[in-house]
């Protein structure tokens, strides 16, 4: 027996005539940093409430600790959830926030006061508890949050959104502090985030999700680099992307160019997709290069160039490199054979290309 503490069998949900997870299968493994990522009505917060009890699955089982607790109430389970927006009581200080749950259980006043200065202690607010709600700032409100969470000391704990009210900066301190906090609770966290940098940079592992289905999990290395379709080869990281040819193993054709790389297994002739990185791609010179191509675009970034150029087929390429081009100069582009991964074509993923260009089209403030 593994230490698995969820698992989603067979779990589909249906509002009305909308099916919005079709037969979801996971497990979630004790101590963990889970994440959910994928866009806006995807159904990241769906899955969260079915885990939480706020909602029920259509069908398929959820099992917690190797019960089904599909008919257990939410307050009976031992999950808590931070909301986006926090949801604390600004009529009540810090410490009654963090102690309001363990006073409707009926818990004993001095081991609700250790407990919420225990909960302060973990999320750096020692000596805050008499502070109001209203004198905190996002960041500290956030940790109030979270110490509201955990005093309830819970198996797992749900994050929807947890860090979008946070600016920039603050975000990236939150998302380190978080990711330190889960080591020191021991407990499992499951994140949910839009952001795939977040997602990337926090967890132990990632379920990507898209139109009600978990299109690949694993960690993050794992999903950067070895992307299973053209979704995930788009949402996780800079891609490009480019139909080609599988001539034999380890010689895949693209725009007419035979290319060594270092996947097999296909069957000859195979349609598939190729996705080379930007940072995998360089510029080099023309008699240098693995295909020659001209300039468009040169984005300075501090670091590197973000270099837009079409080949001589009048492909379009993204590369990001420290060499310094001219715009309308014809360069070379150079790769290794390891940079090429190869993905099988699926035909249905026209579908996912046609929904991502609607949610491209979105900006941040729509999705909620
Ligand atoms: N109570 C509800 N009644 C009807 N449809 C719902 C309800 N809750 C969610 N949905 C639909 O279910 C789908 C998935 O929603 P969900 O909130 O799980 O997505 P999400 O991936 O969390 O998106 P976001 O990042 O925008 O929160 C959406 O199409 C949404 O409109």
């Amino acid at each position: 027996m593994t230490n698995q503490v969820i698992e989603f069998r067979h779990v589909s949900k249906q509002y009305d005539d909308n099916l919005v997870l079709r037969d979801i299968n996971f497990t979630i493994e004790a101590g963990k940093f889970y994440t959910l990522l994928g866009p806006s009505g995807s159904g990241k917060t769906t899955i969260l409430r079915i885990i939480a009890g706020f909602d029920d699955a259509t069908s398929g089982d959820v099992i917690f600790d190797g019960q089904r607790i599909n008919d257990i109430p939410a307050n009976q389970r031992q999950v808590n959830t931070v909301f986006q927006d926090y949801a604390l009581f600004p009529h009540m200080n810090v410490a009654e926030n963090v102690a309001f749950g363990l006073k409707i259980k009926r818990i004993p006043k001095e081991e609700i006061a250790k407990r919420v200065q225990d909960a302060l202690h973990m999320v750096q607010l020692d000596g805050y508890g008499e502070r109001e709600i209203t004198e905190m700032s996002g960041g500290q409100r956030q940790r109030v949050a979270i110490a509201r969470a955990i005093v309830n000391r819970p198996k797992v704990l749900l994050l929807d959104e947890a860090l979008s009210a946070l600016d920039h900066k603050l975000r990236v301190e939150m998302q380190a502090e978080l990711r330190a906090l889960q080591r020191r609770l021991g407990i499992t966290f499951i994140f949910v985030t839009h952001d795939q940098g977040e997602a990337l940079a926090m967890s132990d592992q990632i379920f990507i999700i898209n139109d009600g289905m978990i299109q690949q999990s694993g960690t993050p290395v794992d999903i950067y680099d070895e992307p299973l379709n053209h979704f995930v080869a788009d949402f996780i990281g800079e891609s490009n992307i480019v139909p080609g040819i599988m001539k034999k193993d380890f010689l895949v054709n693209i725009n007419g160019h035979d290319f060594e790389c270092v996947d097999a297994g296909m069957k000859p002739n195979e349609k598939v997709e190729a996705v080379l990185r930007p940072e995998d791609l360089d510029i080099t010179t023309v008699d240098q290069g693995k295909l020659v191509a001209t300039v468009d675009t040169q984005l300075f970034r501090g670091v590197d160039y973000q270099i837009m150029v079409h080949d001589e087929e009048g492909h379009e390429w993204k590369i990001n490199s420290i060499h310094k081009t001219k715009v309308g100069e014809k360069v070379g582009i150079t790769f290794d054979p390891e940079d090429i991964h190869i993905m099988r074509y699926h035909e249905t993923e026209a579908a996912f290309d046609a929904r991502l260009d609607s949610y491209e089209g979105d900006d941040e403030e729509d999705e909620r």
